[in-house]
């Protein structure tokens, strides 16, 4: 392949590339305007029509790269369109030269009308709108590009896989290896085993479409993982001293943070690596995204649990089932495997505050179902009531070595509570089951849609490393690939808001109370800011 100049004149003018798009709304060529000269094509860092917002440097503790401050691109177009783009090598090494995507003499693709992603197309993060909505904030589309900054020959990439276990997690590695041979010719590619310290603390194995064959087929990752252990510098120094040039960094909210620290740390080097992101978690509590990776599977599988939990329970005399259900801090699997099921008659999640004595507590409610149904199912996330047992025991603050809150078992404790309260008052015999299923609903291969997933993911996550893009995750965003800026999935935590549909939609499925007072409601509108101010107020107050 001969190599062009990155400063070349537009590869593919937006007008011929996409010939079917709707040409010329009013804002249409400003916003073109605009995009083309944000797209990686000005000198670095940024074109004259962004704005670089700067943001509070990273939190982690070994992260150096913290010096230099993260900053995100802003474009702004007509009608209140404002882009968050994600960062370009070209960013920070100008002239980098381009070459032909590959894929253009590939027969698979040079068939496909519009295979190639417009430079110009985003995707809007909210779709819901009225009539005089400004069209409001997108990410940019992910997909192959006309041109890409690597030759095939040259790419070393590799792959890792962090933070505990989730289904698919073998198909992406799969999929970012053979689609880095089979799309872009890319045959170099190392395996990092056992989370980041792999980098500096193991060795690395060589990947081939071959070797992974069949990977997709088993549960977990063939890579290894693990919590803790990342140190900005020394991975960044390995990553440099192997001559990797794409990492490719699949894991949770904390993962991403680390991916975040590795790409500044590599933009202050001024290195040519791209770093990518592929958000994996079954709690599904990653920010932006429709949903992660393996979540699917995992509400599946807790179909199985919530199954026997109501076999057991409608087969004796006032039967209670009880399954515990992944999500420390968000309730997402909870409350699809309670939508899902349809027979559970209660979920609890973190998100939604209970209490247990009387009227309109929880205790009352499982008298009343069991007087008029013999037998109840009720789902509890992991996460939730852990106030509730903290203030019934004496509790430490423990965390995992990555600094994650470890938890009391919140299944145990309300079995234990619900018998009690049952057998003291000699109101009723229950039967009570509980059914805790942990980590078989994420130690287990993807179902076919999280497999498809994975695929279109890991794929999203090769055309955008090969484009030259870095610093971003890839995710779902409205049924659309998009490419997102680190700091966006990593600033907030997704979690079920009980003020939204979704929550009111499941307790209309399940028919329980909502538990809450108004208090509790006026709290769950609240932003975080609000809800901070709110807490030092308290404080001050002396109030808790
Ligand atoms: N703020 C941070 N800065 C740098 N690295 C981090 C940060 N938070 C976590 N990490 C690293 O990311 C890796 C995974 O983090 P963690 O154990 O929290 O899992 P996760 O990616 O959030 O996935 P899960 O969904 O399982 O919680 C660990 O190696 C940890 O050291
Ligand atoms: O025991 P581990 O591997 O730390 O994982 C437990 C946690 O991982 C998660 O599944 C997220 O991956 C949480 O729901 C759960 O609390
Ligand atoms: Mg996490």
């Amino acid at each position: 392949m001969h190599p062009s100049s990155a400063a070349d004149p537009p590869a593919v003018p937006a007008a011929t590339s996409e010939p079917h798009e709707p040409q010329s709304p009013t804002g249409r060529q400003i916003l073109d305007f605009e995009l083309r000269n944000s797209i990686p094509r000005l000198p670095a860092p940024f074109s004259s029509s962004s704005t670089a917002l700067h943001l509070a440097p990273g939190s982690a503790s070994n992260m150096s790269a913290t010096d230099a401050e993260t900053t995100v691109k802003i474009v702004k177009g007509e009608f209140g369109y404002v882009l968050e783009d994600v960062p370009h090598l070209i960013d920070y090494i100008p002239d980098l030269p381009t070459y032909p995507n590959p894929l253009q003499d590939n027969p698979s693709y040079s068939v496909v009308k519009q295979y190639f992603v417009n430079q110009d197309d985003t995707v809007p993060r909210k779709v819901v709108v009225q009539i005089d909505s400004p069209r409001g904030l997108h990410f940019r589309r992910a997909g192959p590009r006309q041109k890409v900054y690597f030759e095939s020959d040259d790419v070393l990439a590799c792959i890792v896989t962090c933070g505990g276990l989730c289904p698919g997690l073998n198909t992406v590695i799969r999929e970012i290896v053979c689609g880095l041979s089979y799309m872009y010719g890319v045959n170099q590619v190392l395996g990092i085993e056992g989370g980041y310290r792999g980098f500096y603390a193991r060795n690395t194995i060589q990947m081939t479409p071959k070797s992974v064959n069949d990977i997709h087929k088993r549960g977990g990752t063939v890579l290894g993982t693990s919590r803790g252990g990342h140190d900005t510098m020394k991975i960044v120094d390995n990553i440099q001293d192997r001559g990797i040039n794409q990492v490719y960094i699949i894991g949770g909210d904390g993962t991403q943070k680390g991916a975040a620290a590795i790409f500044e740390e590599i933009r202050r080097r001024r290195l040519k690596v791209a770093v990518v992101g592929i958000p994996k978690t079954i709690d599904n509590d990653i920010a932006v995204i429709d949903k992660s990776f393996g979540f699917d599977t995992a509400v599946e599988e807790a179909q199985r649990a919530i199954n026997a939990a109501h076999v057991e329970a409608e087969s004796v005399e006032n039967g209670i089932g009880v399954v515990k259900l992944m999500g420390r801090y968000s309730g997402f699997i909870a409350m699809y495997a309670t939508l899902a099921s349809r027979d559970v008659d209660c979920c609890l999640i973190p998100e939604s505050p209970f209490y247990l004595e009387g009227k309109g507590g929880l205790f009352e409610y499982i008298e009343k179902t069991l007087k008029e149904n013999g037998h109840m199912v009720l789902v509890v996330a992991e996460g939730a009531g852990q106030d509730l047992i903290a203030e019934s025991m004496k509790t430490m603050d423990h965390e995992d070595a990555s600094g994650n809150k470890l938890l009391l078992d919140v299944g145990l404790w309300l079995s234990q509570r619900i018998k009690d309260y049952f057998s003291s008052r000699q109101k009723m015999v229950i039967n009570l089951k509980y059914i805790d299923p942990t980590y078989m609903i994420r130690a287990i291969p993807s179902n076919a849609s999280d497999n498809v997933y994975c695929t279109l993911l890991a794929q999203s996550a090769v055309h955008g490393a090969m484009a030259g893009y870095t610093g971003f995750t890839v995710g779902l965003v409205n049924g659309r690939q998009t490419y997102i800026p680190f700091e966006r999935v990593t600033q907030t935590r997704n979690k079920v808001v009980i003020t939204d549909r979704m929550w009111a939609r499941l307790l209309s499925s399940t028919n329980q109370p909502s538990f809450l007072s108004s208090k509790d409601v006026d709290e769950a509108n609240m932003t975080d800011e609000q809800r901070k101010q709110t807490s030092e107020k308290n404080c001050d107050n002396g109030s808790v």
